[in-house]
């Protein structure tokens, strides 16, 4: 999976599953890459993996991506399969849907049941939601935690980038390092409540599903400020993968 932050990685190694994550990569490390796996090698330099691992000749790759640019960097790839919206059963898609997030809500709902509701922290903030007849519901995008710290940090001449805090901050605070952390955590997760409780307005059964890689501080602070709505939320750092594993085995 291609994002705009990094590339999210999971290979079937023999009967096991491993998942990593790396930069976006340079033209020439792919290049590398394709050479090797070409070869039958497994390019242990640029992607390091557990275990000794050789590559079948015919290994194939699947590319779900967000950003254009990345995409065609693999395209002289001969196995290689990009996954886009049309392969997605997800009724009502509209055609400039993130694939990341058609991937999500069909993985999501394909393994916990429908209706459901996907929110992807991630470098964007995403809410999907979808229905009982796997119809696209819809959502919304905000900055992500670490866009919005960024975006204070770079954009003002007397606000520092900071790091999120570990645990929920004071929400009043009397310094500015505390007061940036304690305006994005608890507008963001008075957002995210408000946009499940809107669902569950909606769909009362549905499920919750939080992904993304900023998905465990978003859960730490929401378990702080609401743990009765922490509690019925599921974390799974692999969504887009089910769903990625899920269409490819339709086809
Ligand atoms: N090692 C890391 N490198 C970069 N970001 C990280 C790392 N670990 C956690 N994060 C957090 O993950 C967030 C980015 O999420 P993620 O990696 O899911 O984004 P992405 O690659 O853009 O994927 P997506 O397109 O799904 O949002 C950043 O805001 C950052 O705080
Ligand atoms: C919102 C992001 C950036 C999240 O990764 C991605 O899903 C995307 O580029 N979406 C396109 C716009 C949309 O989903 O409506
Ligand atoms: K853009």
């Amino acid at each position: 999976m291609i994002g705009n932050s990094r590339l999210h990685w999971a290979g079937f190694i023999g009967e096991t599953l491993q998942t990593w994550d790396t930069n976006h990569l340079p033209a020439a490390a792919i290049k590398e890459i394709i050479e090797s796996w070409s070869a039958g090698i497994w390019p242990q330099e640029i992607l390091p993996l557990k275990g000794t691992v050789s590559a079948p000749r015919d290994l194939r790759l699947y590319v779900a991506s967000v950003v254009p640019t990345q995409t065609e960097l693999w395209q002289t790839y001969p196995a290689v399969r990009i996954i886009t919206l049309d392969q997605i059963p997800l009724l009502g898609i509209y055609p400039t849907l993130g694939i990341d997030r058609a991937l999500a809500v069909w993985g999501a709902g394909k393994i916990w049941g429908w209706p459901v509701l996907v929110i992807d922290a991630g470098t964007a903030l995403t809410f999907t939601g979808a229905d009982g007849n796997h119809q696209l519901v819809g959502g919304a995008i905000l900055p992500g935690l670490g866009l919005q710290l960024k975006s204070l940090g770079q954009k003002t001449a007397a606000l520092p980038e900071i790091e999120l805090p570990a645990e929920i901050p004071q929400r009043f605070a009397l310094n500015t390092k505390e007061a940036i952390q304690s305006g994005i955590v608890y507008t963001v997760i008075a957002g995210v409540r408000d946009f499940i409780s809107a669902w569950w307005d909606s769909y009362p059964e549905s499920r919750i599903l939080l992904t993304g890689g900023d998905r465990t501080p978003i859960f730490t602070y929401l378990q702080a400020q609401a743990p009765e709505v922490a509690a019925l939320i599921t974390v799974e750092p692999n969504l887009i993968f089910w769903g990625m594993h899920s269409i490819v085995n339709i086809q």
